[in-house]
């Protein structure tokens, strides 16, 4: 139970959220005894399901009848990266699985992160005795001074216990369905500072546009259909965490964004830090206009200045009475549509995943030959961190169509690209598509020259 003094009481009604020191603190493993006296019953036998043992890593477990996807395991491999360098540099590593299904991930923490604690969590109580199967193969599972419990709760309602409980973890993963935003409060909640956030959604249908509605309230981003939709996935979702964290009095860095075509599924890992964002400029909106091509971004500022060049129905708004007033005034401008906000800062962090391509190489895990679709995901990583590309990707198909050419081979396309003095990179989410700051129209001519 909060108990506030009259001195709290008229600083703010979450003394704790707001105190650096407690959130920076050795841990307070008062999560344990709580969770004990909740709802930890002893394992109990699942519905007799056929054991199914699959491998990820060396790592064997059994994902029995629960939820389990093996085309995720790049992104558990990222997590568990991610975790590991955590715990190198912090030497600790207390983690939340709140989502765990057969609980995976919990283990590779566990063995391959080598983290001190991991509450693995998952709603469906069905779920228990696969997932204890799979953690009683680590040592300390039980008894004092142990390394993991399971728990059954809604994932908010275990990461707000944390809270009250001022148990703070240095890694919190969510991975749900859909979309995610409902549990980001309940995570910053429980995440210590400078710790690590790994959310996931997987919701196309709002980053393809189809749902503006549903993005706005979920992310508070009123997304509109446009080429580039999965990149624009991501920065929706950073946007909306960077919003949440915002509200709570926090900022976030994202350190990698990684887009899966199987689900489709969108993952990102934040760092998680004291104090709102003072500069806002990586916060803003992105227009696409059909009739050139060209995409642009645009501030908070500069919302009244939006317009495409191209366009002869040039408009400037200066109605700034509502958002949606003019978002939907630019849905009337047929040519140009506009989404945001949205994170329209890098997607990754080059030095973070250069440190994370480092641990992989150390742990054999890319190099010689093996895991090259890691490496080749983490190499295309720190090229499309550099802060000169502009967002979205420009695809070959659009040049060409529109230049009327053949489509060029990527690799001339993006040497006469930079031979320009353009910075241009591949994407990692479209095998033929190009992150530039090259406008379309310049694109369309280098297509053009190249053909001749
Ligand atoms: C995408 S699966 C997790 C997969 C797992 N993390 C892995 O890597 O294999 C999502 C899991 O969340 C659980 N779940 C759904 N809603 C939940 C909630 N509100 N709180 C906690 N768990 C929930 C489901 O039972 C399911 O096992």
């Amino acid at each position: 139970m909060l108990t506030l003094t009259p001195e709290t009481k008229t600083l703010s009604p979450f003394p704790f959220l707001y105190n650096p020191m407690i959130r920076t603190q050795n841990p307070n493993p008062k999560i344990l005894i709580s969770l004990q006296k909740k709802n930890f019953s002893p394992p109990r036998t699942t519905p007799h399901c056929k054991s199914h043992y699959q491998n990820e890593r060396g790592v064997e477990f059994d994902t029995g009848g629960t939820f389990f996807r093996h085309e995720s395991a790049t992104g558990r491999d990222l997590g568990v990266l991610a975790a590991a360098l955590y715990k190198q540099k912090k030497g600790q590593l207390r983690v939340i699985d709140a989502m765990c299904g057969c609980g995976v991930r919990s283990l590779r923490y566990l063995v391959e992160a080598n983290a001190d604690f991991v509450l693995a969590n998952d709603a469906n109580e069905e779920y228990r005795g696969v997932i204890v199967k799979n953690l009683a193969k680590i040592d300390k599972g039980f008894g004092d001074g142990r390394r993991w419990i399971v728990s059954h709760f809604d994932a908010n309602s275990v990461m707000t216990e944390c809270y009250l409980q001022k148990d703070f973890f240095d890694f919190v993963d969510v991975d749900s369905f859909g979309s995610n935003s409902s549990f980001l409060r309940s995570a910053f909640g429980a995440i210590k500072m400078d710790g690590l956030l790994y959310i996931t959604s997987t919701d196309g249908f709002s980053s393809g546009g189809h749902r503006p509605y549903q993005s706005l309230a979920a992310y508070g981003a009123y997304v509109r259909p446009m080429p580039y939709s999965n990149e624009v996935g991501l920065r929706m979702l950073i946007g909306g965490a960077v919003r949440e964290a915002s509200v709570l009095g926090f900022h976030v860095t994202p350190l990698f964004s990684y887009y899966s075509y199987h689900g489709p599924v969108f993952r990102v890992m934040l760092r998680v830090n004291w104090g709102k964002l003072t500069d806002n400029r990586h916060y803003g909106f992105i227009t696409y206009c059909h009739q050139c091509g060209n995409s642009q971004t645009f501030s908070w500022d500069e919302l009244s200045l939006i317009s495409c060049p191209c366009s002869n129905a040039k408009k400037f708004m200066h109605d700034r009475k509502s958002l949606l007033n003019i978002v939907a005034n630019f849905q009337g401008l047929r040519s140009v549509v506009v989404s945001g906000p949205l994170w329209t800062g890098p997607l990754h962090n080059a030095t973070y995943i250069t440190e994370v391509l480092h641990l992989a190489e150390l742990w054999g895990w890319v190099g010689n030959g093996i895991g090259t679709d890691l490496e080749k995901l983490l190499r295309l990583m720190i090229d499309e961190s550099d802060p000169k590309l502009l967002c979205g990707y420009i695809k070959l198909d659009e040049v060409a169509s529109r230049a009327k050419v053949n489509s060029p081979p990527l690799r001339t396309m993006m040497n006469t690209m930079h031979k320009e003095g353009y910075a241009a990179s591949r994407s990692h989410i479209v095998s033929n598509a190009i992150k530039t700051n090259c406008t379309m129209t310049e694109c369309i001519r280098i297509a053009k020259d190249l053909q001749r």
